[in-house]
């Protein structure tokens, strides 16, 4: 590729990856992704993170091609998960008195993945390396998304090398700036990725949000997807508006049906609700969609409405995997209505009314449950659960 710079000596070394089906072997990435390392060259040098290990033998040409045979004086390791300190153990190879760079929760993980490190700089809030031109300091932002997460801030061209925080699905198909590329694109592949990976640690993206802000920052290189450099407020507006629960006016109704009452259930839901004037309603099967679309949009919409058949005396599995995804990713402050469907004893709305206690949202509507063929007296109760949930909805807006 093309040598790309954030500024004269700091250069971009990344790599897209349109392989991967699943990121994390869970989440769907048709677009692809791209995982982002950067290198400082200075009177030291830097190298802030590394690349998942696929990209190995690129990665060290693309650095040995802009060092030559100077050696590597640091590696920075903001985040210890596997798609970026993959290339760690050919680094050490190839250049043995590296230094390591992270906090006292790194080397730990550095040691359980990789090998003991022993050249280590152990860093904290506020604690300053000197490369020459190039002055780094660094600020722990711990569970942004793991517990050693930290960022580096470098002082004289003001970027934030920020690792995971601020990262997106996607290529880089040739854009590699955020104001070389269409942003409407990447609205969708910022929010899934912060919404499937970060999304269980707002508070701590809250917090560290707050950490960064006296920062006087000109540049924000994550380490997956664009840099950010022109219009920093897109991705920071959005990454506080998403952290702080800040839901729109909507509703995700989702079902599992088998043979399709249920789903006419979820029918008159969502007729009802934009009859009473909702306009952000969506509707999924949950054995169709992937977890990680509909999250997505949880994370959008104030209102959640869930409906099950029941299976084997319990939820229909799609539904159940759905369910236990929202509970360990906790999002806050939704309106919460539940409906399912049966034919011998139950076993769906039994263990949706369980889902609503623990996730503690407040229910709009008591559950309703009809066994087979829809008929007129739970229908009106949909209508009256779909009334609930609008009068909610629209009287906060
Ligand atoms: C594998 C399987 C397990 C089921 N388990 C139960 C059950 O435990 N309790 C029950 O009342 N109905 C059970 N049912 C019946 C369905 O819940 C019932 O027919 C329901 O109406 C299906 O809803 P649907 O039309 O939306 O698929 C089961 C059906 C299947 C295929």
């Amino acid at each position: 590729m093309q040598q790309v710079n954030l500024s004269e000596d700091i250069y971009f070394l990344g790599f897209n990856d349109r392989r991967t089906h699943l990121f994390e072997n869970i989440w769907p990435i048709p677009h692809g992704i791209s995982y982002n390392s950067y290198l400082i060259v200075d009177e030291k040098i830097a190298l802030v993170d590394t690349v998942e290990r696929s990209f190995i033998d690129e990665y060290l040409d693309e650095i040995e091609g802009i060092i030559g045979d100077r050696a590597i004086d640091y590696l920075i390791i903001n985040h210890m998960e596997p798609d970026h300190s993959g290339a760690l153990k050919s680094i050490i190879q190839k250049y043995p008195d590296i230094k390591l760079v992270g906090n006292k929760k790194t080397f730990g993980f550095v040691e359980s993945f990789y090998l003991t490190p022993k050249n280590v700089v152990e860093v904290y809030d506020d604690y300053r390396i000197d490369l020459g031109k190039h002055k780094l300091q660094f600020q722990m932002i711990p569970m942004v998304h793991w517990p050693e997460t930290m960022v580096t801030y470098e002082e004289t061209s003001k970027i934030v090398f920020s690792g995971d925080a601020f990262g997106s699905y996607g290529t880089l198909d040739g854009g590699i700036f955020d104001d070389e590329i269409n942003l409407d694109f990447y609205e969708v592949e910022v929010m899934r990725y912060f919404t499937n990976i970060v999304g269980k640690y707002c508070p701590h993206t809250q917090r560290a949000i707050k950490k960064l802000a006296p920062l006087d920052i000109k540049m924000i290189a994550a380490t997956h997807g664009p840099i950010w450099r022109s219009d920093l407020d897109w991705v920071l507006t959005r990454y506080n508006k998403w952290s702080s629960y800040d839901l729109d006016c909507g509703v995700v109704i989702v079902y599992g049906s088998m043979y399709g009452n249920t789903q006419r259930m979820a029918e008159v839901i969502a007729r009802q609700l934009a009859v009473r004037g909702i306009k952000n309603i969506r509707v999924y099967d949950a054995s169709k969609t992937h977890s990680s679309y509909i999250i997505n949009d949880i994370f959008k919409y104030k209102g959640f409405i869930v409906g099950s058949p029941a299976y084997n005396n319990s939820l229909f599995p799609n539904v159940e995997i759905l369910l236990s995804t929202i509970e360990h990713m906790a999002p806050k402050d939704h309106y919460l209505g539940v409906f399912g469907n049966y034919s011998w004893n139950g076993g769906g709305v039994k263990n949706l009314k369980l889902f609503a206690e623990k996730i503690k949202w407040e229910m709009v509507y008591d559950p309703i449950e009809e066994m087979g063929a829809l008929k007129t007296d739970k229908k009106a109760e949909l209508v009256k659960l779909a009334n609930a949930m609008a009068d909610k909805l629209l009287v906060e807006n």
